[in-house]
């Protein structure tokens, strides 16, 4: 692949006009700085983390952020209905527009021994993908041409041709036997020991015992007769984990002057709040019946099986060392946002943002710089789905100083509730003022 360096504004609007981009230059870096962007500032929040708070008075109705994604998938169950661009959703009917891509023949692994799979290395085929529809041209054409460069999606495309070829594989070969038993191999015996003894409080002894499972996993695994098989949830956690994993790569392989990167990057996923330790801790003290015997969390096992599809469908055009898969799987974790059905008053731009029971969650993304949001449960802005961008509006004035709020599901309820729910879904204790109030 040519590796073009590119340094100034003018060499970057030739590659791009080469490769194709799906916005002029000069619109991306003005909506990059959003009109609403000088109204929040991230702050260093006691007992919260990090949070947007209000530079100055901000009156209600005014736009504070939006937010383009670094990753937008729609749920598997979904796919037929909803736009892979736009997540437009149309129940009963179908999307129309399916879409094709250029894979090497040996990537058509289902019917391929492994002598035909090496003489056709250097051979292309034009597959359609299944799990990827849209609802006009210009949908497609959004999707064939985004990312950094045009390489991007047609990497995308092939690692959801490979998941897909995988997921076949696997239930072909799952079919004739039904014995579910793991051999453990002598992998669970030293990782049990070491955790029945570690101080689970401990940051420090947890995150070594996590990296030492996922190290030995990795280079022994776990012998099962039956090979794992991903649900829906998690066949749509894979998408959006290889959505951003070929971004990295593509960042790894071409050269851009950092102010010319328009689109989120997979950097700024780092910067986002990791959850495994917390999610680990939780699933081994929520397992544990018995002070000292601890169970090595099925949740764990579950990831890393995850981890093993991914890398058996991808590894030979993707590079997603572990450390890079749990990178993004727990940063997606409690951060990313759910890409709700619009109702008809959303449409008409009249909403408050809110999701009632009628409307269908089809599908999911991450926009890094709108993680900043905390929860509360009387928040003073609202989120609005627009197309695949997120845009946030105050609900009522706000304070300068003032803590800027979204909600994260249902605050009907009573305070116990919430905090179950938020614990539960997030990893949390909520500590927004209503909660404080209502507990005391
Ligand atoms: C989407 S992130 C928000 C940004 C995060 N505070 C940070 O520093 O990156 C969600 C996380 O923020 C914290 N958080 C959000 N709302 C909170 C609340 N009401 N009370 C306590 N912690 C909260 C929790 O740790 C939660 O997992």
């Amino acid at each position: 692949m040519v590796v073009p360096t590119i340094l100034t504004e003018e060499t970057a609007r030739d590659f791009l006009s080469v490769h194709g981009h799906p916005f002029p230059l000069h619109e991306q870096r003005h909506s990059n700085r959003q009109q609403g962007e000088k109204w929040l500032e991230v702050c260093s929040l006691p007992g919260k983390g990090r949070g947007f708070v209000a530079t100055q008075r901000i009156p209600a109705g005014a736009t504070v952020h939006t937010s383009e994604p670094l990753a937008a998938v729609v749920s598997q169950e979904w796919i037929p209905e909803t736009c892979a661009w736009c997540f437009h959703f149309t129940y009963p009917k179908r999307m129309r527009y399916k879409i094709d891509t250029t894979i090497p023949k040996n990537l058509n692994n289902i019917n391929n021994t492994n002598k035909k799979k090496k003489k056709q290395q250097h051979t292309y085929t034009t597959v359609t993908i299944k799990d990827v529809l849209f609802c006009s041209e210009p949908c497609r054409h959004k999707f064939q041409t985004y990312g950094h460069v045009k390489n991007e999606s047609e990497l995308l495309l092939r690692c959801y041709y490979a998941l897909e070829q995988e997921y076949n594989l696997r239930q072909k070969q799952n079919q004739d036997d039904d014995n579910n038993d793991i051999d453990s191999n002598g992998l669970i015996t030293d990782l049990q020991q070491e955790l029945d003894q570690l101080d689970i409080n401990s940051d420090e002894q947890l995150s070594k015992w996590i990296d030492q499972a996922w190290i030995t996993f990795t280079q022994q695994g776990l012998v099962k007769a039956q090979q794992w098989i991903p649900d829906d949830a998690e066949q749509t956690m894979m998408r959006l984990v290889a959505c951003c994993v070929t971004r990295r790569q593509i960042e790894s392989e071409y050269l851009f002057a950092d102010q010319l990167m328009v689109i989120p990057k997979f950097n700024d996923l780092l910067n986002v709040q990791c959850n495994e330790l917390a999610y680990i801790r939780r699933t081994i003290i929520d397992n544990n019946n018995n002070e000292n015997k601890r169970i090595i969390p099925d949740e764990l096992i579950q990831v890393m099986e995850m981890f093993k599809f991914f890398v058996s469908a991808t590894s030979s055009f993707l590079n997603c060392p572990h450390i890079v898969f749990r990178a993004v799987y727990f940063r997606e974790m409690a951060n990313s946002f759910g890409l709700w059905e619009m109702s008809p008053q959303q449409h008409q731009n009249n909403n408050d943002g809110n999701v009632t029971d009628d409307l269908e969650l089809l599908g999911w993304g991450i926009y890094p710089s709108a993680v900043y949001f905390n929860h509360a449960c009387n928040a003073n802005v609202r989120k609005i789905r627009d197309g695949r961008k997120m845009v946030f509006i105050a609900k009522r004035d706000i304070e300068e100083g003032e803590e800027a709020c979204i909600s994260y599901g249902c605050v009907e309820d009573t305070v116990e509730e919430r905090r179950k729910r938020l614990l539960e879904h997030y990893h949390f204790l909520c500590a927004c003022n209503r909660c404080e109030q209502e507990s005391a």
